[in-house]
């Protein structure tokens, strides 16, 4: 069955390959050598015993459309680090999510904490992107890669010193995910063929991970009910756009979800 990942992958592709012709590897190389260094995310999710945020800058998606008009991406950044995020995800895949690698290094510009790149991660090049606009963390997708490309990407990732989150929907695709030496495995409660989202989807995969792992909850959290039922579960970090961002005050969203107000 052909998925949304199966065209995003696609149009992934030609991206990069076009990319690659506008800002030829090498340059990109230097700039990422150049960028300051990067900052510790495992850290910064293992820094206190409660359930740690990683909020997430998102103006649009396949599965709900435009999620916020109004959208500055900066200053939403700014508000998320304020209110308690331990570290913030910026969306950069501009065709489906309307997301860009330009957020990323404007937020870098004014925020101290963590940032994770989130794409659709299929080549080094991306990573070169990634740490030349000053990602810290990566995502990558156990759905989109071989685990031989998880391996491979991981292993590239670390060595131009960028951390990853290794996410995975599918239980089959476990292994790969554990194949790797990854501290940070994240469960994604959407099905990215139907789009339906279950957060009992990342308790069921709870006792299959082993506990020297990181667990990261995405995807469909809304309330501090929730958090809490997943902290109990032995979640450690969750990862939250589309509800903050539906809020017309982020700021209390954030408080709200946390239960820190
Ligand atoms: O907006 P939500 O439901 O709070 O979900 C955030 C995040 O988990 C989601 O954006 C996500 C998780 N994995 C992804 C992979 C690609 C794109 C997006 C995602």
């Amino acid at each position: 069955m052909s998925t949304i990942l199966d065209t995003i992958i696609a149009k992934k592709q030609q991206e990069v390959a076009a990319a690659k012709l506008v800002q030829p590897i090498d340059k990109l190389e230097a700039l990422a050598a150049e960028a300051a260094p990067p900052r510790d995310f495992i850290a910064a999710l293992s820094a206190t015993p409660d359930v740690r945020l990683i909020a997430e800058v998102k103006k649009a998606s396949p599965s709900a459309g435009i999620i916020r008009e109004d959208f500055d991406p900066v200053a939403i950044a700014k508000t998320y680090a304020q209110s308690g995020a331990a570290c913030i995800s910026v969306l950069t895949d501009e065709n489906f999510f309307q997301g860009s690698l330009e957020f990323l290094r404007q937020i870098r510009a004014v925020v101290e904490i963590p940032l994770l790149r989130k794409d659709f991660i299929i080549d080094r090049y991306q990573l070169l992107e990634a740490r030349a606009a000053g990602a810290d963390c990566v995502l990558l997708i156990a759905e989109c890669l071989s685990s031989e490309q998880l391996l491979t990407l991981h292993r590239q990732a670390g060595e131009l010193g960028l951390q990853t989150l290794i996410e995975f929907y599918d239980a089959e695709n476990l292994p790969a995910v554990l194949a790797t030496d990854g501290r940070l495995v994240g469960v994604n409660n959407r099905d990215l063929r139907t789009f339906h989202t279950d957060l009992q989807h990342t308790v069921r995969m709870r006792s299959q991970i082993p506990t020297d792992r990181l667990l990261v909850g995405e995807s469909g959290i809304r309330t501090h009910d929730d958090v809490k039922m997943l902290g109990a579960a032995g979640v450690k970090a969750i990862l939250v756009g589309e509800s903050l961002m539906r809020q017309a005050d982020i700021g209390q969203a954030v408080h709200s979800l946390l239960g820190t107000a």
